[in-house]
């Protein structure tokens, strides 16, 4: 098998992990071996895989709860759900994700990483009946659809963080009657400048403390 080039961390991706770059680069290093051959990542992904992947899911760390229990729907290859157990190993993470080969691929990392504060759901987010304080999201489905699969996981107080690209306005004016159902707050963008000035968007939409 050949092993594809994994981009270079830069200096400022060392600065931003701090004390979890070891484990990112892990989680880097497992991609770069296994994440083709698994069907986690295409091979062009793997030369952008710090600025277009790991930096990227770092953007909802900044909007994450101070303390308590956070979800990941979706996770997938790990993003953004082990980007944001490596940065913040105090709250307690659960993988969500459907596909059998995908969840067990979670498990091997989270076995190799030693993340005890992981761990994982092989379900889909909808048939989920537990609550959590913070629901992350990327690349899973639309803004209309992710309030429907997900606003049920949502304590009171606890927020939707989904990370959206420049699509991420048309999303909520298309999300507002959906966010307005399911008696969820008006969601707000935050812009997060991240690698090579790019901006990823993170949209949040919170269950009101008292309904
Ligand atoms: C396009 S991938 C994105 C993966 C990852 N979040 C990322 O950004 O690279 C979408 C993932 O969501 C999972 N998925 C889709 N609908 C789901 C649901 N209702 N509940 C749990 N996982 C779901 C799929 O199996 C897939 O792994």
């Amino acid at each position: 098998m050949t092993e594809i080039q994994v981009e270079e961390p830069t200096e400022e991706m060392r600065e931003l992990f701090g004390l979890a770059f070891a484990g990112a680069e892990h989680f880097a290093d497992m991609l770069a071996r296994e994440g083709e051959l698994r069907g986690l990542v295409g091979p062009r992904e793997l030369p952008r895989l710090w600025s277009r992947h790991i930096v990227n899911s770092a953007a909802v760390v900044p909007f994450l709860p101070s303390r308590g229990s956070v979800a990941d729907v979706g996770s997938g290859a790990g993003f953004p759900g082990v980007v944001v157990a490596l940065l913040r190993p105090d709250l307690d993470i659960t993988l969500i994700e459907t596909m059998e080969r995908r969840a067990q691929w979670l498990s091997d990392v989270v076995a190799e990483l030693d993340l005890d504060n992981v761990s994982i759901r092989r379900a889909r987010a909808e048939e989920i009946k537990d609550r959590y304080d913070a629901v992350t999201a990327r690349a899973v489905a639309n803004l209309s659809k992710l309030v429907r699969l997900t606003s049920g996981l949502l304590r009171p107080g606890g927020a939707l963080l989904a990370l959206k690209g420049a699509k991420a306005e048309a999303e909520v004016e298309d999300a507002v009657y959906v966010i307005k159902k399911a008696k969820l707050s008006k969601a707000v963008i935050h812009e997060v400048v991240t690698s090579d000035d790019d901006v990823t968007r993170v949209v949040e939409v919170r269950r009101p403390k008292k309904a």
